[in-house]
């Protein structure tokens, strides 16, 4: 099986939150939506209940690995099994299912880095109940990178997020807005600007990326009398950039880096907080964005958006980002397979 007929592991997400809803309805369309070969690893119970509640003809099969997956040849939905500690009501969170919600993950991650899914595509989990749970970290961005260093690997992760061809970086992410000017510093902006670069040049074949930077305050800091952090801390960043030869600009007033002929211009626009980025991307494709974690030792792709609890149970989630985050996961399995097979034949 090379990395590219592997299929795809899903995490089922909060299993009270729409992840089982987007996922079986996914499902139900898959023909038509031409998805990747995939893996559910969750609880199957739940999948078939929310199926049912949906109104949707969906069978599901556990399985014991991504082989006996792929051997159903997209007949039934396949379910890597976990159980869930208390029972699920859609809509209703509760905590004793943090433990499920996490041990899908480390399955997932534990299957991507043997090689045996092509990719792992994470739905949306409930940050605030896993953090009474005692969770640790932000979100998974920084829990997969946990995992695959647990594992012996090397990991940065970078969260970028793309929609309609825009693709954002928010260089700090889950803090407080107070504390953004303490924690944003030329470091970071360098050191995920390079990841950004090598990885788009790696599974989105842009060899040389255009990357925009934006400044921090309003109008770019209005040559300092708006803020000193483009002074102080993206320009050095940016000319570090250079040095090392790569294609950026900035610092770029964030209110006019986002129309439809600034984004012409670049192919990643590296952003200073987590709304600055994901506001854009929000606004041109809620429906189609995906969320990718750089960085890590595999690939992984998520929707862009969260466990919208009122609607699980209803019929009213749209499954579509998913969708794209599953297609955009093949997508860069395949950019990656190509590359590494022109890089060892050179
Ligand atoms: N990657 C992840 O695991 C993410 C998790 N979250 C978590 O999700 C939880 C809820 O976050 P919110 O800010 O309320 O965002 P949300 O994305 O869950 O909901 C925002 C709005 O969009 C609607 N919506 C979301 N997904 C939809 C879909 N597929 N179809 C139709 N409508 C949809 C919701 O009904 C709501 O009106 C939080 O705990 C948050 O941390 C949020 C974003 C990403
Ligand atoms: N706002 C984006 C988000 O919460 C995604 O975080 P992550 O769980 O993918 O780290």
């Amino acid at each position: 099986m090379t990395s590219t007929e592997a299929p795809v592991a899903v995490t089922m997400g909060e299993p009270a939150g729409i992840g089982p809803d987007i996922t079986v309805t996914a499902w139900a369309r898959r023909a038509e939506l031409s998805l990747p070969p995939l893996l559910v690893v969750g609880d199957p119970d739940v999948l078939v209940r929310r199926a049912c509640a949906l109104g949707l003809d969906v069978t599901v099969e556990r399985v014991d690995s991504p082989m006996a997956a792929l051997a159903l040849s997209g007949g039934a939905l396949p379910v890597l099994p976990l159980a869930a500690a208390a029972p699920v009501t859609a809509g209703t969170l509760d905590p004793r299912n943090a433990g499920l919600v996490l041990e899908a993950i480390e399955r997932a991650v534990a299957l991507a880095l043997d090689g045996e899914v092509s990719a792992v595509v994470t739905n949306p989990i409930h940050k605030h109940v896993l953090y009474g749970a005692g969770f640790r970290h932000p979100g998974h961005t920084e829990f997969l990178a946990e995992l695959a260093r647990a594992a012996g690997r090397e990991a940065d992760p970078v969260m970028m997020l793309m929609a309609q061809g825009l693709r954002t970086v928010p260089v700090t992410i889950h803090i407080p807005v107070k504390d953004i000017p303490g924690a944003l510093t030329a470091e970071a902006i360098v050191a995920q600007t390079r990841i950004v670069a090598r990885d788009l040049a790696r599974s989105f074949a842009i060899p040389r990326p255009r990357i925009a930077v934006t400044g921090l305050n309003p109008h770019a800091g209005e040559n300092g009398s708006l803020g000193t952090e483009e002074r102080d801390i993206v320009e050095p960043a940016l000319e570090r950039l250079r040095a090392d030869g790569l294609d950026v600009r900035g610092p770029l007033p964030a209110d006019t880096v986002f129309h439809e002929e600034a984004r012409a211009t670049y192919d990643v626009c590296m952003c200073m907080y987590h709304d600055q980025a994901l506001i854009p991307v929000k606004m041109l494709g809620f429906h189609d964005g995906v969320n990718c974690t750089l960085g890590l030792p595999f690939l992984r792709t998520s929707p862009d958006h969260g466990t919208a609890l009122a609607l699980a149970g209803t019929g009213g989630a749209n499954p579509s980002s998913l969708v794209a985050a599953l297609r955009a996961a093949r997508d860069m399995a395949v950019a990656a397979h190509r590359g590494s097979i022109s890089a060892a034949g050179r």
